[in-house]
C-alpha cells in the first residue's frame, strides 16, 4: 500500500466499547511500520512491566505542571489523583521518525486538541445503536456494572458531540468490523494533506 500522504496525527474518538482499540490494533497489525500509538505523559507510577517511554512517559507532578505551563500539551486531564497528557514534542518526535501517530482520546481531549489548533485529523467511531454498544461493553467482560453504567452515560455525551458539524473529518459506524476497518484504512491512507 502507498505510504500515508498526510503527516498529521489521527485522533480516534468514540464511546467506550465501540471498538476503537479493535480497529486501530488491526491497523497496527496490518501495517506494522506505518503507525504508532501516541505515548502519553502521566504522573502515576509505573505498574509492573510498564516501561518509561513505551507505555507512558512517567514524570513527576512538578515536571508535568512545568510542561503544562509552557503550553507543551495538546490535551491533558486529571483522573483521580493522577495527571495525564499528550505532549506536542512526543507527537513531533514520533512523526519525525516517519510514523503516523494515532491518538485514542475522549471527548474533552478532542475539544482541547481542536482548541489548540495543533494540526490533526479526526475520526469518530460510532456504534450501530446504543443497544449494540451496551452489548459490546458487557460482552468484553472487563467492567463492573457501575462502570458499564458510567460508560453508557458518557457515551451519550460522546455521541452528542459527534453530531456537531465539522468537528470530525470522518464518522465511521462500526457495525460490520471488516467494513469499518476498510473505511478507516481508506481514510487514513487515502486523504490528501490539506493546508
Ligand atoms: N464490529 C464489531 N462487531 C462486534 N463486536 C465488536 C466490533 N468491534 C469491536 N467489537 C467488540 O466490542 C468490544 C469493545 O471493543 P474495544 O475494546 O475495541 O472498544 P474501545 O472503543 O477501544 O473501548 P475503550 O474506549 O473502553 O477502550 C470488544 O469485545 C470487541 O471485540
Amino acid at each position: 500500500m502507498a505510504p500515508v500522504r498526510d503527516p498529521r496525527p489521527v485522533v480516534i474518538s468514540g464511546p467506550s466499547g465501540v471498538g476503537k482499540g479493535t480497529l486501530y490494533n488491526l491497523l497496527f497489525q496490518r501495517h506494522p511500520d506505518t503507525f504508532t500509538l501516541s505515548v502519553s505523559h502521566t504522573t502515576r507510577g509505573p505498574r509492573p512491566g510498564e516501561r518509561d517511554g513505551v507505555e507512558y512517559h512517567f514524570v513527576t507532578k512538578e515536571a508535568f505542571l512545568e510542561l503544562k505551563a509552557q503550553d507543551g500539551f495538546i490535551e491533558n486531564a486529571q483522573f483521580g489523583d493522577n495527571l495525564y497528557g499528550t505532549s506536542k514534542a512526543t507527537i513531533q518526535e514520533q512523526t519525525a521518525k516517519g510514523k503516523t501517530v494515532v491518538l485514542d482520546i475522549e471527548v474533552e481531549g478532542v475539544k482541547q486538541i481542536q482548541a489548540s489548533k495543533f494540526p490533526a485529523r479526526y475520526v469518530f467511531i460510532a456504534p450501530p445503536s446504543e443497544a449494540e454498544l451496551e452489548k459490546r461493553l458487557r460482552g468484553r467482560g472487563t467492567e463492573q456494572e457501575a462502570s458499564i453504567q458510567k460508560r453508557l452515560k458518557q457515551a451519550k455525551v460522546e455521541l452528542e458531540y459527534a453530531k456537531v458539524e465539522g468537528v470530525h473529518d470522518r464518522v465511521i459506524v462500526n457495525d460490520d468490523l471488516d467494513k469499518a476497518y476498510k473505511e478507516l484504512e481508506e481514510f487514513v491512507f487515502g486523504e490528501q494533506a490539506s493546508a
